[in-house]
This record gives structure tokens, sequence and C-alpha cells, in this order.
């Protein structure tokens, strides 16, 4: 489209009228799955999402929520939040950092970018530092891209390098952390034995250790400070092998939050503290859990923590993580440009919007969901509300969250008439899901159905629509599952706990009083995904989506049966 044609006029849609009061609900890590003892959505009471079922196929279906539906390399990459949340806001598929990391590395393209060239400035005197998330989960990082990425930088000049790892268990299964670090000492070693000075510096679980989000808790990326910038950990070790399975052997530790650690030499000196003159590039493409560590590298004013050092780096991101706050500066891969969002065009087109979670899924109703952009389009037309989450537990031992107040400042929303669309992200399938506790688990969704009703309920009073979806599954599969399905067991025989997302579609309901009468899903679209649903909601909103957008899943029927 030329720009001088351009305009966020959206047209008025020929039948849905506007100014309803739309209440759009996405369940983190809510998927459908065939009910058995394992769906912790099946097992649980969930009366609200099981009525919503009954409306199938006209106000119910599955929409597909990974893979390429939602710009993946691949139908074997699970769903997550980011692609989840980028593909319901934007209305398009884009191709997502995972996809463009890996065309940039297979062309080569990425060691002709700026961002390369920069840090490769430090290569001859200074060491090259990599931090990232160790695993092939494929959410924000991948171990195939760390290995292309170090033969690449070998082969560019690079003479020290040092790897600072963060263990999964999330996306990937709890102990696999092991095996990846074998791997990649594997690779260091090759490296060595071509003249360069590889090894592990540190390492750390993610959730312990840098990758906190959306600022619930400084202390976990202060802790990786410690030990990726100024060599220092409670924990000491020759090798990070040895690292991880001594720190695994430790009760109640898993992959996630091993404590950090740091590797030392003979004399006990940490063999890889970031120093002036280093280079430094965060592997990861994924940006909410980049963000914070991006900062504390490249703020030169900062007060988060006392960072004690503050080196003079080259430092750049795999990806920039965000695009408003052109953070970071440097960068190896050009993110997604994603623009004219839904809620972009909303906000042009008279829609007032109101947005909510707790903390640690509030950039995802409002970052991700405006296309990886922090802040307001216009806040006189937004009000984003965010509730603290608890920090420092993991949320089995809390699988409530904050869903009912969340749940509360939707209804309070809706009542007060003062906003077209209330956008809500309720967590608890997913952050508890990701404990891979399925007894809490079972609460989490008992409890997410209970705010779902909440927010229906206020729905229903003011004469409102609602959209009922999710990002990805997570809850309703808890097990690892061999190719026929069957649960796979560990060396003792128990079965093992799937913490990570699934493939699983998710399902997308519509209905409440102020729903046209008519209004049902379209039977043409049945591969619709994610992307499907900006149109269908700009629809009940009253306005037709762009032509560009992915085509909306509802139709307007004159009520008659469909014969
Ligand atoms: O970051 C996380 O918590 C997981 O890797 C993915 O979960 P999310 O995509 O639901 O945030
Ligand atoms: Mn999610
Ligand atoms: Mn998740």
């Amino acid at each position: 489209m030329g720009s001088s044609e351009f305009s966020w006029k959206l047209a008025d849609h020929p039948k849905l009228p506007k100014d309803k009061i739309v209440a759009l609900v996405v369940l983190d890590g809510w998927g459908e799955a065939t009910p058995n003892q394992y769906n912790c959505i099946h097992v649980a009471d969930t009366p609200t999402m099981d009525s919503l079922k009954k409306g199938a196929p006209e106000k119910w279906r599955l929409v597909r929520a990974h893979g390429k539906a939602v710009g993946l390399p691949t139908e074997d990459d699970m769903g997550n939040s980011e692609v989840g949340h980028n593909a319901l806001g934007a209305g398009r598929i884009y191709a997502q950092g995972a996809k463009l990391v890996d065309l940039a590395l297979a062309s080569g393209k990425i060691y002709e970018g700026e961002g390369f060239k920069y840090i490769n400035e430090s290569f001859e005197t200074g060491t090259l530092h990599l931090i990232g998330l160790l695993s092939d989960g494929g959410v924000h990082s991948r171990l195939d891209q760390l290995q292309l990425l170090l033969k690449g930088a070998f082969e560019h000049g690079a003479k020290r390098i040092r790897v600072h790892v963060l263990t999964d268990g999330r996306d990937v299964l709890d102990g696999s952390s092991v095996g990846f670090v074998e791997t990649l000492e594997n690779d260091l070693s090759r490296l060595r034995e071509k003249g360069v000075d590889a090894q592990i510096a540190s390492g750390g679980g993610r959730m312990y250790v840098t990758m906190d989000r959306y600022e619930n808790d400084w202390s976990v990326v202060k802790r990786g400070w410690d030990a990726q910038v100024l060599g220092e950990a409670p924990h000491k070790f020759s090798s990070a092998v040895e690292a991880v399975k001594k720190l695994r052997e430790v009760p109640n530790t898993s992959d996630q939050y091993l404590p950090p650690f740091v590797i030392v030499d003979k004399n006990g000196k940490a063999v890889g503290p970031i120093v002036d003159g280093d280079a430094v590039v965060t592997i990861n493409y994924r940006a909410d859990r980049m963000v914070m560590i991006a900062k504390a590298l490249e703020y030169e004013n900062f007060d988060k923590f006392d960072r004690v050092r503050f080196p003079k780096i080259r430092y750049a991101g795999m990806l920039q993580y965000d695009g408003e706050l052109k953070l970071p500066s440097h960068y190896l891969v050009s993110p997604p440009e994603i623009e004219r969002t839904s809620g972009e065009y909303l906000v042009h087109n008279g829609v007032r919007t109101f947005a909510c979670s707790e903390t640690v899924k509030f950039g995802h109703v409002t970052f991700f969901w405006n296309g990886n952009r922090s802040g307001y389009f216009n806040p006189e037309m937004e009000e984003y509300v965010e509730i603290p989450s608890d920090s420092g537990i993991t949320f089995n031992v809390q699988p409530k969250m904050k869903a009912l107040e969340i749940a509360e400042k939707a209804r309070d929303a809706i009542l007060s008439r003062k906003f077209h669309q209330v956008r809500v992200n309720l967590p608890n399938g997913d952050m508890v899901g990701h404990t891979g506790d399925i007894e809490a688990t079972v609460v989490a969704c008992k409890v997410a159905d209970e705010a779902v009703k909440t927010i229906l309920d206020a729905v229903e009073q003011v004469g409102g629509v609602y959209v009922v979806t999710a990002d990805h599954g997570n809850a309703e599969d808890m097990v690892k599952r061999g190719k026929k399905g069957e649960p796979i067991l560990d060396k003792n025989g128990n079965v093992q706990i799937l913490t990570s997302h699934t493939l699983e579609p998710v399902p997308l309901a519509i209905g409440g009083p102020g729903l046209t009468p008519g209004v049902r899903f379209r039977k043409d679209l049945p591969d619709g995904g994610l992307a499907n649903v900006a149109a269908t909601v700009m629809n009940l909103h009253g306005f037709e989506a762009p032509s560009d957008y992915e085509p909306t899943l509802i139709e307007v029927t004159d009520g008659s049966p469909d014969f």
C-alpha cells in the first residue's frame, strides 16, 4: 500500500454495530486436548469454559496456535506467548525471531549486518561473551543457533569466547540441562583445538538468574550480573557439566531454578568476567526476558541494582528487543516489523481500550499485543493496569495467582462503561503448568475458569460481547508423549512431566447479549489460527478489518437454518 493513500480509518462493518463493550479474555496456556488424567483443564472443575464449548460449532471453535500459523519455522514448534499475542493483536502472520535468525545464519547475512560489525571490533583484543538460554526449546533461543554463531564468530576472528549459560527445564524437560551443557562443552573443546580460548564462564537457572520479565524481580537480573559481569557467585566449579550435575543434586532444585555459579581456574579465579573492551551478545531472540538484562548492559544511568562495575563493552542483542525504546541499540538480526496492529487501528477509530494482567503477563496483553511496542498509542483512549505479581515464589505454591483480582479489575472496567474493549490475560494455566505440578495446575485451571465467569457476568450486565481464547496450550497436557500419544516413562517407571507448552489448538468462543443475532463462525476457515482473531474482534467493534489482515472468522447470517 502506498503511504500516500494510507489511512487509519476503518470501514464500517455493513451489519455489525459500533460501541458494544467487548471483553477479550486470553487464557494463557489453555489448549484443547484429549480428556485424560494429565489434562488439568479436563480434571479441573471448569463450568464456565465447559458451557462456552456447548456453543460449538457456531460460537465455539478451535484455532491453531503453534508452528507456521504463528510465524514459527516448523509445525513441530510449539506456540508461545510472544508469537501468540503478536498474532492475536496484529492480525497477520509474521516470520518470528526464531525464523529470522535461522535465515540470517543460513545466508551468512548476520555477519554482514551493522550489529555483528560493531561487536567484531572487539574480537582482536577483547573477549566475546555470549549470554542466553541453553536449550532447543525454540521459545527464547535455540542451541543450534548458538552453535552456528560460535562457528561464525571463530571464522570472523574471535580469539577468546566465554559463554554464560542459562539452564532451561521450562520449554524442555527438566534434567535436560546436563546434555545441553555437555553438547556445548564439546563444541567449545573443538574450538579450543582450533586455537580459540573458548569456555563456559558462568551459569544458572533461567527463572532464578537473568531471565526475569516485566521488572517483576530485579534480584534475578542482579544474580546474573554478579556471575556474568563481576565473576562472582555463591557456587564455584572448575567445569560447567560438574556444576549442573552437582547443583541438581540439591533437593527441590530443577533446571529452571539452578543457583548461579561461576567457572574458576585452578587458582580459584573466575575465568570469564566481562571487562572493558569486551563484546557481549545476548543470544535469545525473544524479547520479554531479555529487556531487563539489556537495560543493565546498555544504560549508562541505571538504578535498579548496584552494578558495582559498568564495563565499557560493545553490546548487541540477537534481536532488538524493544522497538519503541530502541533497546538494545545494536543487534545482529532485525526483528519482525510488526506494524498497524489492531490496537493501534482501534484507537484511531475511537475504540477506548482497557488492558490488564498481573506483572508476569502484563506485557503480553500490552507489549506483545501491540507488536513488541511498549507504552500507549494514545493515553487518552487507553488504560493499562498491572497488578503486581508475587515474586520470589514458584506459582505452584500460589496457583490462584492474581486471577480473581484481574477479573475484578476487568469487571469494574466493563461496568464503568468507559471502555469499548476490555482485554485481559489470565496467567494461571500457563504459569502453574510450567512448574510441572499437576495438582496445583488443576487448581490453577479452576481459578482461571472462575475469573472468566466474573468477566462474563459483567458482560451480561452491560449487554456486551465476549471473546474468550488462549495464546497456546500448556495445562491441557502435562506429560511427555511418544509417537502414538502414550506417556513416556523415565528409568524409574514414572511418567515424564511436561513443563512446556504444547502443539495443541486453543478454543475461541464468542457470545454475550450484545452479539448481533445471526453472528456465527464461518465454516470455510477450518484451519483458522490466532491471527484470524484480530479481524474477528474488529468486526465485533463494528469495523471491517484492513484488507491485508487474516480473514475474520465470523459471518452474519439472517438466522435461518443452514441446510
Ligand atoms: O518464558 C516463559 O515463561 C516460557 O519460556 C514460555 O512461556 P510463555 O510463552 O507463556 O511466556
Ligand atoms: Mn503464554
Ligand atoms: Mn508459558
